[in-house]
């Protein structure tokens, strides 16, 4: 008998048992699609799945029951329910299930975006917020930030400066992005040649796809061995290159400290592991899978956030014309931007928080639960896979009035924010899983959106009309835009 049909039989007698084992559970369980023997749900989803559970909730309900292969899953849309999911069990749903990608990609989930919710994720967390995202550490960065965002305002300023140049405006943040936090995380620039042969970029991109392509070894976890999608393969090799990255990263510190140079994370992680202070275990391993998490956490989120604000700003001129304003009355022409102008830069937060409402850049987060639990009188059981549709939450018409619309002045009068306290606006998601790094991710947002805008009036090519703009997705862990954003920028501050 072929491989394939022995994968077949023993599928199918998996599935058998398991439905004949759940029979009695699916009765109190959340309405849904009707399903197919064995692949469940997931022939329901294509390349965008969150516009696929958006359109199913609409008929099944903001709390879904999907089985995905042999996965149970339990797909939230609304504010309320969130809340219940983030606020109310958080204790119950703050597990991370397993995730073929993490466990390759990081040191069998190791880091602390894929770790288990327990006492090692909750140390690791506490070395994070504790030490490399603490505001003091953030701020003592505020100058290279500063530095390398001027770098980028300059270069565009000199090309533009005999004609008018069409600019990829997504690339440029991606590089200024991955700039700022190499050398916040590493101490220096990453040039694409100290990685391996394919380039810095080229790498980090595959990490992001890999992580997010429809793993079937997560949906039916026993097919992960026999990999009949090569990806195990292809995660294998990746995951070496990336060892061998971050070894010669932390070798590099090891051989050059300097106790009186600034401190990047490796310094400080470093410290932390000679101290021997920690009371639990900390080595090299930690340093890496802490390290990779602040690069792919990072340099994307960040980047994208600020590529689908800019996209809507060229679509809505009329917004961008009304920030510029508001940044010649609070900073004037003869100036950049500073972080310490934000305080004043009303309409900027506006602006910020209905990009990131509009475009969620981690548009579905997954929880797994850890005991049996009833939400609004359904049941969910132990290993469910919960996922939280924030792109259908923070489009839905039962909360937001016109919400395909970007329209930031809904946010006048309103005390709505991103932090986490708002269901209904989650960028970085809520409790105990939320994202470490809100204020960094705010600040880096703000700071790049608002300089752009200050020192630039932009227009689209080729006499592109700004509704041609394209707002196509290109699904991921974090969901970017499909195509490149290009515009030709002429420099509006006065000279010095
Ligand atoms: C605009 C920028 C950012 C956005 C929109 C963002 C968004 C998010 C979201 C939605 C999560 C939760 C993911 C989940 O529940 O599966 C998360 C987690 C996380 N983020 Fe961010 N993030 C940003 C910037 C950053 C930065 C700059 C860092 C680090 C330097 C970072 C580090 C992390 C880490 C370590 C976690 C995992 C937390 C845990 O599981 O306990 N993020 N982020």
């Amino acid at each position: 008998m072929s491989l394939i049909w022995e994968v077949v039989v023993v599928v199918t007698i998996v599935y058998v048992l398991y439905e004949l084992l759940n029979i009695h559970n699916r009765k109190k369980l959340p309405p849904g699609p009707r399903g197919l023997p064995i692949l469940g749900h997931l022939h329901l989803l294509g390349k965008n799945p969150h516009h696929d559970f958006q359109n199913l909730a609409k008929k099944h309900g903001p709390i879904m029951y999907m089985r995905l292969g042999l996965v149970p899953t339990i797909v939230v849309s609304s504010t309320d329910v969130a809340e219940k999911i983030l606020k109310t069990y958080d204790h119950i749903f703050a597990n991370k299930p397993h995730n073929e990608a993490g466990h390759y990609l990081a040191y069998g989930q190791k880091n602390i975006i894929f770790a288990k919710y327990g006492p090692y994720w909750r140390n690791m967390r506490k070395l994070c917020t504790q030490h490399l995202l603490t505001n003091q550490k953030i701020n003592s960065f505020q100058s290279l930030r500063r530095q390398q965002v001027e770098l980028m305002i300059k270069s565009l300023q000199n090309e533009g400066r005999d004609n008018r140049v069409v600019v990829d405006l997504s690339e440029r943040v991606a590089s200024l992005n991955a700039n700022m936090t190499c050398l916040m995380v590493f101490g220096k620039k990453y040039m694409d040649e100290d990685f391996d042969k394919r380039g810095f970029k080229a790498v980090l991109q595959e990490v992001v796809h890999l992580a997010a392509i429809t793993n079937l070894g997560d949906f039916f976890p026993f097919l992960g061995v026999i990999d009949l999608q090569g990806l195990t393969r292809r995660l294998k090799d990746l995951s070496k290159v990336f060892d061998e990255f971050l070894e010669k990263i932390i070798n590099e510190h090891v051989e050059s400290r300097d106790e009186n140079q600034s401190k990047d994370f490796v310094d400080t992680m470093l410290d932390i592991m000679q101290s021997g202070k920690m009371e639990f275990q900390f080595d090299r391993i930690h340093i890496k899978a802490v390290l990779f998490d602040m690069i792919v956490a990072a340099i994307d989120t960040s980047a994208t956030s600020i590529d689908w604000i800019l996209t809507e700003l060229l679509r809505h001129p009329h917004v961008m014309k009304k920030l510029q304003i508001e940044l010649e009355q609070v900073v004037g022409l003869e100036r950049m931007v500073k972080e310490s102008d934000f305080e004043n830069l009303n309409y900027l937060d506006m602006v910020v928080k209905e990009g990131m409402r509009l475009h969620s850049v981690v548009p579905v987060t997954q929880r797994e639960a850890m005991e049996d639990c009833v939400v609004d009188g359904f049941n969910i059981r132990k290993g469910t896979r919960i996922m939280i549709n924030h792109y259908a939450i923070q489009r839905d018409p039962n909360v937001w009035s016109e919400p395909e619309k970007f329209l930031p002045e809904r946010f006048i009068g309103s005390s709505v924010d991103v932090r986490g306290r708002d269901f209904q606006l989650l960028p970085f998601n809520s409790g105990r899983r939320s994202c470490p790094a809100i204020q960094l991710g705010i600040i880096i947002v703000r700071l790049v959106v608002a300089q752009l805008v200050h020192c630039f009036d932009w227009e689209l090519p080729n006499d592109m009309q700004p509704c041609d703009l394209d707002l196509e997705e290109h699904f991921g862990i974090v969901t970017s835009k499909e195509k490149h954003l290009m515009a030709i920028p002429t420099y509006r501050l006065n000279e010095q």
